[in-house]
């Protein structure tokens, strides 16, 4: 058999500023791309494996999971295949089917999804609506107490720490005391923050965490990371009957090759360039303030942006595709031939996007490239 031509090549990242806020985070840093060579092949892990993921002493697994959990401040740690996955096994172990949760009106898709694969009914905290979208804490306090008096019992509240639609960054500390006083099990989504900016599982009084290493930590996909207190550590990491060594809802091993070595390789430079997140949240801010200079953009969310992500409203992008030859596609094309990529194909009316871990000189350009492209097309 012949093989199609797959055109296995990506020049998108080393020619151009990639603003989809997807592939901002999981840029991987020199070390990693060596780790990437080194264990490209299958197990590469797992030559000096004993039994457990885990516990593989070569290369240090155990170390980095110990590094990890202090990292994120948290008492145990696991590596999964995503953030998804990491919520998938948080609701299995601790509901059952026809259980019911609470999730924001920010929650990703793969937040209902996990839910409705474990079989659980959900109950949505509305968000605050155009033009912020906040998840209001009071809001989500109160929805909670409602559904507890409603249905007796809440099995777990999830909240996402930064949504991936506005960049929102939601009160992780409220959102886990309340969640305590109030008896529910409390789960943070962090696949926008977990390697952005510090997180503090344990001082935000939260139950469970998710994580990806893909999206916000620097690694190879896919990869991601659950975090739990202590007393979960018992349901969450039971053992099988039969093979004793081997944790049942890790299907005994999670990833085992590239993702891990890439995610572990890139600690070091995560750990560190979450130091810098104030000085990340001042020049996005800046950057915002440079498109919102063009009449006809807008930022939605909440305002100042406390995050990398963020999305625009622009009515003038809309109002030049009507008249353009290119129709919607004039914006992506203009911004391809000044080497910047990201925004969809034929999107004009709105677009979210990401500066991060770009240079203040990158920023300003591809925000000088907005202004001159709707200069030269603006009736
Ligand atoms: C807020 C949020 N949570 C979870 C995910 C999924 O992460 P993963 O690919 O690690 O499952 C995403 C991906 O876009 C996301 O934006």
């Amino acid at each position: 058999m012949e093989c199609n031509d797959y055109n296995i090549t990506r020049d998108l990242e080393r020619k151009n500023l990639n603003l989809n806020p997807l592939q901002r985070g999981g840029v991987l840093p020199r070390e990693a791309r060596e780790a990437l060579h080194d264990f490209g092949d299958g197990y590469s892990v797992c030559d000096y494996c004993s039994g457990r993921l885990d516990e593989i002493a070569k290369p240090s697994i155990s170390g980095f999971l110990e590094d990890l959990s202090k990292f994120i401040k948290v008492d145990d740690v696991r590596t999964t295949h995503g953030a998804r996955e990491s919520k998938f096994i948080v609701m299995h172990s601790i509901c059952e089917p026809g259980d019911i949760i609470v999730v924001d009106g920010n929650a990703h898709y793969t937040t209902h999804l996990a839910a409705e694969r474990a079989g659980l009914e959900i109950i949505e905290v509305p968000n605050s609506e155009y033009p912020e979208f906040r998840v209001d804490m009071d809001v989500y306090e109160e929805t909670l107490k409602n559904s507890i008096d409603e249905y007796g019992e809440i099995k777990l509240a999830v909240l996402t720490h930064v949504d991936g639609d506005y960049g929102n960054l939601t009160d992780a500390k409220s959102f886990g005391n309340f969640c305590n006083k109030l008896n529910v099990p409390s789960l943070l989504n962090c696949a926008y923050s977990m390697g952005r900016l510090p997180i503090d599982v344990n001082g935000w009084n939260i139950d469970f965490v998710v994580g990806s290493g893909h999206k916000s930590m620097a690694a190879s996909g896919p990869i991601g990371v659950l975090g739990m207190k202590h007393e979960w550590a018992e349901t969450l990491l039971k053992r099988s009957p039969r093979h004793t060594k081997k944790e049942v809802e890790m299907l005994g091993c999670t990833s085992r090759g590239a993702p891990i070595a890439t995610l572990m390789a890139s600690l070091p430079h995560v750990v560190n360039r979450v130091k810098n997140w104030n000085e990340e949240v001042e020049l996005s801010r800046s950057f915002v303030a440079n498109l919102e200079e063009i009449e006809g953009i807008t930022q939605l969310g909440i305002k100042p942006t406390n995050h990398d992500l963020v999305r625009f409203d622009t009515p003038i992008l809309h109002e030049i595709s009507k008249i353009h030859p290119r129709k919607g596609f004039f914006l992506y094309e203009e911004l391809k031939s000044r080497n910047i990529v990201g925004i969809k194909r034929g999107q004009t009316e709105w677009f979210k996007c990401s500066t991060y871990g770009m240079s203040k000189n990158q920023r300003d350009y591809i925000a000088d490239s907005f202004k001159e492209i709707v200069e030269k097309f603006a009736k």
